[in-house]
């Protein structure tokens, strides 16, 4: 499977009250892959959502990805993104198995990233590549550092990070393949406002290709 488009990741205080509608308007415009991040203790509650969520994706024929939580991927099973506090890639591996998306940080080191590709990461993420209000102390990437990685990686490469309609072209024309955006899609005033986005975000992947 090609993994290239728009990469939608759910946040849960900006999406509260409107949680299954935005993401469903989302997948409805073109999601390639919906990451669930959830950042509290609420195992309940991300169980269930996360439940809800593989149905929906799995309508729209949109790839789940749990964030930092094998566990959870493995009991549904569904991919996993491991930033590099969030435990080693190779058992998330075994435990996922062969065909799992398994996705890895790397804020702006490509050494990092050439560990995952070797530790069987699916794909890597570098950023953050603008001003992010949803992780404000993300350290930042640069479009030089993206351009290095193009050349020297052979996996999909996610840009993240203040990722907006305005911004993005330069990250693709840069060598990424997965745009990866909490805001920049999710804050809109409406359901169609966020489908209308997706869709944009989408065609942006698809005319560079
Ligand atoms: C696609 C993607 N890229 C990077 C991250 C950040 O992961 P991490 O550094 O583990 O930070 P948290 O998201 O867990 O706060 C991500 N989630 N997704
Ligand atoms: C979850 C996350 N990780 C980042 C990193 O740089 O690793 S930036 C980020 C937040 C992305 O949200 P927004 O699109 O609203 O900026
Ligand atoms: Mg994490």
């Amino acid at each position: 499977m090609k993994l290239r488009g728009l990469y939608a990741i759910t946040d849960s205080q900006l999406l509260a009250g409107k949680f299954l509608a935005y993401v469903e308007a989302a997948l409805d415009g073109g999601v390639t892959l919906l990451q669930y991040r959830d950042k509290s203790n609420d195992e309940a509650r991300r169980l269930r959502e996360a439940q809800t969520l593989r149905e929906l994706c799995s309508r729209y024929k949109t790839q789940l990805i749990i964030n930092d939580d094998a566990e959870l991927a493995a009991r549904l099973g569904v991919g996993v993104h491991l930033g590099q506090t969030d435990g080693p890639l190779p058992p998330a591996r075994a435990l996922l198995g062969p065909k799992a998306i398994i996705g890895a940080t790397c804020h702006s080191q490509i050494e990092l990233a050439e560990q995952a590709a070797r530790e069987g990461a699916s794909y890597v993420a570098f950023g953050r590549f603008f001003n992010s209000n949803t992780k404000p102390g993300a350290p930042a990437a640069t479009l030089q550092m993206l351009a290095d990685a193009r050349k020297r990686l052979h996996l999909p490469i996610c840009a993240i990070g203040g990722v907006t309609l305005e911004n993005a072209e330069p990250l693709v024309a840069h060598g990424a393949d997965l745009l990866a955006v909490v805001h920049g899609l999710f804050g809109a005033d409406s359901t169609q406002e966020v489908t209308r986005r997706a869709r944009a975000f989408s065609d942006l992947l698809k005319s560079s290709v």
